[in-house]
């Protein structure tokens, strides 16, 4: 169904979720010209109170930065970030060692997940022809007849009759188990044994309480922490861990949470602090993380779906919000190739995207075994410093995988078939550069020993 410019505001688009994805893709197609009604489960986030010491944050590289940039938002968001330079690997001893991300201007931003998201949802109410419902929870889709049931805020039945449904409503989507109620929909989903848990870093007599502009990593084979930094001169802290960890910490209570934190973490005791460490455990609970792949992405011209609805991924590269915020930039591009056909864009869009999110979720999963795998902090170092050498050594033949996923818009199956082959070069060189000095080394050994060892190389010069 084309349509002309003058009768998209006919063309009505319901968005599931009013989470990162949801909201930034309800501006996308506002911006078209649709008329945009988003559904969220929850309350209004922007009516909550706000909780000191609770900051979740999120690492936004160019992939999500481009998306903002395209809604007018990249500025604010990223000014509003603290961008992190480079990353800062604590060894188990206390030391520390800085590594630059890349060149110049190269940096990471960490943003608070609660402001983008309010943010985003403020940005998409200032266009005339969005509408924001929040309470109403979306339980039913019959996608064949355009009709969506929702249960709002005291459990009574509303329905919506659009034209496309887009489902951004997160890993555990409803809109993708009821796509899969009425299409071939292949899907899979892989728990990982480990699960996360949130710790705050405070400001220290009102300022930082370590180096700011770095994201912090303190790599210990199977536990892995990370610290962002926060507006508030706070830090979020995530520690990565088997269940069967967090539950033994848990089953000993008292001190073994500081007993824990002083064998792996001992820098961190002090900047955390012994009590918080202890209240931490004792009141949180360590959180899943799910790895989700599905194909299509789409069901005919009635629905398809964005973010970790589509492809949720373990964490473990800071890609999840990026990709979702680039399946928005990459689906508006499909929606302009066929001038809002949708019998045409959405097919071609999950056709096109598929591959490129299945590849980050593999990549994510790849850092998950590479960094648990005797990833401790000076093998950590000595991978990066081997990527920096080769980097300098073939600058435009060689850009460090990390580089490629963060800090370019290389699509992410592309960044796999490109790392391969640097691997290969890489893996070739190594050969050469480890066995050339043996192979040169034992023919000068042979050639000592039997002087006439290589005379059947000398040419005798008759024809
Ligand atoms: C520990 C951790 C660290 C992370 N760090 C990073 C990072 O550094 N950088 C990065 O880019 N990504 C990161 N991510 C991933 C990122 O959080 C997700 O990829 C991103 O939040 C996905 O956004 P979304 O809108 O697709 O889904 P969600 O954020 O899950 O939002 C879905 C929304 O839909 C609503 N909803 C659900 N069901 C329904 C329904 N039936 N009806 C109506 N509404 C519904 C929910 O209430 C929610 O508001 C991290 C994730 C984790 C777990
Ligand atoms: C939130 C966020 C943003 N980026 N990254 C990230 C991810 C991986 C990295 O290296 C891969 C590697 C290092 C060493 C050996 C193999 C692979 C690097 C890096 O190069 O600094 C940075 C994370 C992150 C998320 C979770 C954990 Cl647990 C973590 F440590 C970092």
């Amino acid at each position: 169904m084309g349509s002309t410019a003058m009768d998209l505001s006919s063309v009505k688009v319901v968005v599931i979720g009013g989470g990162l994805v949801g909201a930034m893709e309800a501006i996308f197609m506002a911006k078209r010209g649709f008329q945009v009604d988003l559904y969220e489960s929850r309350e209004d986030i922007r009516t909550l109170e706000h909780v000191s010491g609770r900051s979740i944050n999120l690492a936004l590289s160019i992939r999500g930065r481009e998306a903002l940039r395209l809604v007018g938002l990249e500025d604010q968001i990223v000014g509003g970030g603290i961008p992190m330079h480079a990353r800062l690997i604590h060894g188990v001893s206390g030391r520390k060692s800085a590594q630059p991300y890349g060149k110049e201007g190269q940096f990471i931003s960490s943003v608070d997940r609660r402001l983008l998201n309010e943010t985003l949802l403020t940005e998409a109410e200032k266009y005339p022809n969005i509408r924001l419902h929040f309470y109403h929870k979306m339980v039913q889709a019959d996608f064949d007849n355009g009709v969506i049931f929702f249960t709002d805020k005291d459990g009574s039945k509303v329905k919506a009759c659009p034209d496309l449904t887009i489902g951004c409503d997160g890993a555990y989507s409803t809109t993708r188990r009821q796509m899969m109620r009425c299409g071939r929909i292949d899907f899979s989903q892989e728990y990982i044994p480990h699960g996360y848990m949130e710790l705050c870093i405070p400001p220290k007599e009102g300022k930082f309480a370590a180096e700011t502009n770095y994201l912090h990593i303190w790599p210990r084979d199977e536990f892995m922490m990370i610290a962002l930094p926060n507006q508030d001169c706070s830090f979020t802290c995530t520690l990565f861990m088997p269940f069967v960890n967090f539950d033994e910490i848990e089953a000993a209570g008292g001190q073994a949470p500081v007993d824990f934190f002083r064998k792996y973490f001992p820098d961190a005791i002090p900047l955390i602090g012994e009590k918080a460490i202890r209240t931490t455990f004792e009141e949180g609970r360590a959180l899943p993380m799910v790895s989700v792949k599905c194909s299509p992405y789409n069901y005919k011209d009635k629905v398809v779906i964005l973010g970790d609805a589509a492809h949720a991924m373990v964490p473990f590269y800071g890609q999840g919000m990026n990709c979702g915020f680039e399946d928005c930039i990459v689906f508006n591009q499909f929606l302009d190739k066929f001038n809002n056909d949708f019998a045409k864009a959405l097919p071609a869009y999950s056709e096109h995207r598929n591959p490129d999110a299945k590849a980050i979720c593999d990549l994510a999963m790849y850092n998950y075994v590479e960094m648990r795998s005797l990833v401790n902090s000076r093998w950590f170092l000595f991978r990066k410093r081997v990527d920096k050498f080769l980097s300098w050594l073939m600058p435009s033949r060689y850009i460090p995988l990390y580089s490629m996923v963060t800090f370019s818009r290389i699509r992410y199956h592309t960044v796999i078939q490109r790392w391969k082959k640097q691997d290969m070069i890489v893996n070739k060189g190594l050969f050469y550069l480890l066995c050339l000095p043996v192979i040169i080394a034992g023919a000068l050994t042979l050639k000592r020993f039997k002087p006439d060892v290589f005379s059947w190389l000398k040419f005798s010069g008759k024809t």
